[in-house]
């Protein structure tokens, strides 16, 4: 085994910037500035393999960087571990048939379509199984360049290649015959209505029939006062024009094994899961129970997060909009703050565990002077802390705005054991806290300062979605019901380095995405608001 001191596995695609590290004998890893003991049940005994986490193995720990082989031996993990799991892996003698999706059309579309054309024309525009998109595409020469994300200690180039999405030429249901669902689970998120109705339109163009909505999240399996809503392109033509959902969104609800026997009673095929983190657990653990039972139903999902917080993708719908929707919010702290005299404005904005819409928001705006995020620790009382900064920015500036993000600085707030109906903390009000903490701190030290406080949250999330979301929302609609009539289930669709990609669900949700403290764009953003470390 290869000397873990200098082991640097940054093990993108699931721990970036992840450093081993051995100290008294424990485990440890360096994640984003922090040191944390690794979890027993990830650490594989073997050099050169990966501990399973749960049925599938997500997380690279130890390799043998003397063994020639390792590269080699790494990547066929890697291509082991993002393999998509497929219908044929339960059903193996399932024929697939041509695809009915078609990219050319006659007009008009009467109503035996699909079906003018055969698959046997000689361009379709399909993708094929083999196609593949690269994971990671910088070059790091050196560990010590910034935001490096290296696998050994040289940061040797290593390939890591994803399956495209798309639609594929074999499919693996009838269209006619199949029943479909979608369901919106979590908090609402701008970009809801527009990934139903593409989902919706989509699956009429392959020739689906049946397609339903579940009410109000994994709830929907469960109370009967809840019905089935009937979808066709005509229910959906215009609701991406407002946010929200259609469908309702909740969190909580039944478990698995009961939403699993839900699904058989209704006959459903194809289940499609509009949610975080939590949804996604949800949707891989309804597919293993499918599989257990032996029921031919595809579990697809696609990523809400507008706090972008599933790894190894671009972006999740809705963040831009939220982005763009946070900048009104600071504008109008920043009027107000520059307007009073002595005036701090706060925003809080949302970010449980990632702080990426606070950075991208305080970068765009160019108004915020301090931008707090949850990946970043910082003192508010002491020396070099945020409210002798903010003191600083009165006498040099004469008012000054704050960005904070939901998850930032809960160490200095009293904890609850509270959790919502989905098993999160609750987490306490890190912007109320800043707000009140400051204005006792210039009252104690005897300096004027007019503090207003602004939570935007509801406001952003309830928005449409913006033009660039739209088009995500579009695209990652359309690929979640190819990657169903492909036969692939428990995976989820999303945007990688520009390409679309399908991911098996444990490979994104495995822990959040978090925002580096290394990276570039981190620095970025400490270079606009010109802050100091408040440590
Ligand atoms: N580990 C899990 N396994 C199964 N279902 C889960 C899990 N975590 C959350 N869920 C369910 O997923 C839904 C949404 O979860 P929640 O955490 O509220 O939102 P999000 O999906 O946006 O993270 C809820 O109905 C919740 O019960
Ligand atoms: O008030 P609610 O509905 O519980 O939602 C609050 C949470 O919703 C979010 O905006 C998004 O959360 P989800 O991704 O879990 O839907 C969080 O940032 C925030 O903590
Ligand atoms: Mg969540």
């Amino acid at each position: 085994m290869g000397s873990i001191s200098h082991v640097i596995t940054a093990t993108n695609p699931t721990l970036p910037h992840l450093t081993l590290t051995r100290s008294r004998g424990l485990r440890l890893y360096h994640f984003n500035s922090r040191l944390l003991p690794m979890p027993p049940a990830r650490v594989s005994k073997k050099a050169g393999v990966f501990a399973e986490l749960g049925h599938r193995s997500t997380v690279p720990i130890v390799i043998d960087f003397s063994d020639p082989d390792w590269k080699t031996k790494f990547q066929e993990d890697f291509e082991r571990r993002f393999r998509l799991p497929h219908i044929t892996d339960i059903f193996p003698d399932d024929p697939p048939i041509p695809s009915t999706f078609c990219l050319k059309m006659r007009t008009p579309m009467d109503k035996d379509f699909p079906g003018h054309y055969s698959s046997n024309d000689d361009w379709h525009g399909y993708i094929n199984n083999n196609d593949r998109v690269l994971l990671k595409t910088i070059y790091y020469s050196s560990p010590t360049s910034a935001g490096a994300e290296c696998i050994d200690p040289d940061c040797t180039w290593v390939e890591q290649w994803v399956h495209r999405a798309g639609p594929r030429e074999k499919i693996y249901y009838k269209p006619e015959k199949v029943k479909a669902a979608i369901v919106t689970c979590g908090g609402l998120c701008p970009g809801l209505n527009d990934v139903i109705r593409q989902i919706v339109i989509t699956l009429e163009i392959y020739g689906a029939k049946k397609i339903v909505g579940i009410p109000f999240g994994y709830r929907g399996f469960s109370d009967k006062e809840l019905t089935e809503v009937q979808l066709s392109r005509k229910v959906v033509q215009n609701i991406h024009l407002s946010g929200g959902s259609l469908l309702g969104v909740s969190r909580g609800g039944p478990g698995v094994s009961d939403i699993v026997d839900s699904l058989e009673e209704r006959g459903i095929d194809m289940l499609f899961v509009l949610g975080g983190n939590g949804t996604h657990a949800g949707a891989n653990a309804i597919h293993n129970e499918c599989r257990k039972r032996h029921l031919k139903v595809s579990v697809i999902g696609v990523p809400k997060t507008i706090d972008n917080d599933i790894l190894l993708m671009d972006k999740t719908f809705g963040f831009d909009t939220a982005v763009e929707e946070a900048q009104r919010a600071i504008n109008s702290a920043y009027i107000e703050a520059h307007s009073a005299y002595h005036g701090i404005g706060v925003v809080k904005l949302m970010g449980r565990s990632s702080g990426f819409i606070a950075m991208q928001a305080s970068l765009s705006s160019g108004q915020v002077d301090i931008c707090l995020i949850p990946e970043v620790p910082f003192n508010l009382h002491e020396p070099h802390g945020v409210l002798s900064h903010l003191k600083y920015l009165l006498e040099t500036k004469g008012s000054a705005v704050v960005c904070v993000a939901e998850g930032a600085g809960q160490n200095l707030l009293q904890k609850t054991n509270a959790t919502d109906a989905s098993g999160n903390v609750v987490f306490g009000d890190i912007g109320v806290y800043i707000q009140q903490e400051t204005k006792k701190y210039f009252k104690e030290i005897g300096v004027h300062a007019d503090v207003k406080y602004i939570d935007p949250t509801y406001m952003i999330r309830a928005c449409r979605a913006n033009a660039s979301d739209g088009i995500l929302c579009t695209v990652l609609g359309q690929n979640a019901v190819h990657g169903a009539f492909a036969g692939y289930s428990g995976i989820t669709v999303g945007l990688c380095n520009t390409h679309y990609a399908y991911f098996p669900i444990p490979e994104v949700i495995s822990h959040p995405r978090l925002v580096d403290p290394n990276s570039r764009m981190w620095h970025r953003c400490l270079t606009s608001t010109g802050q100091p470390d408040f440590i």
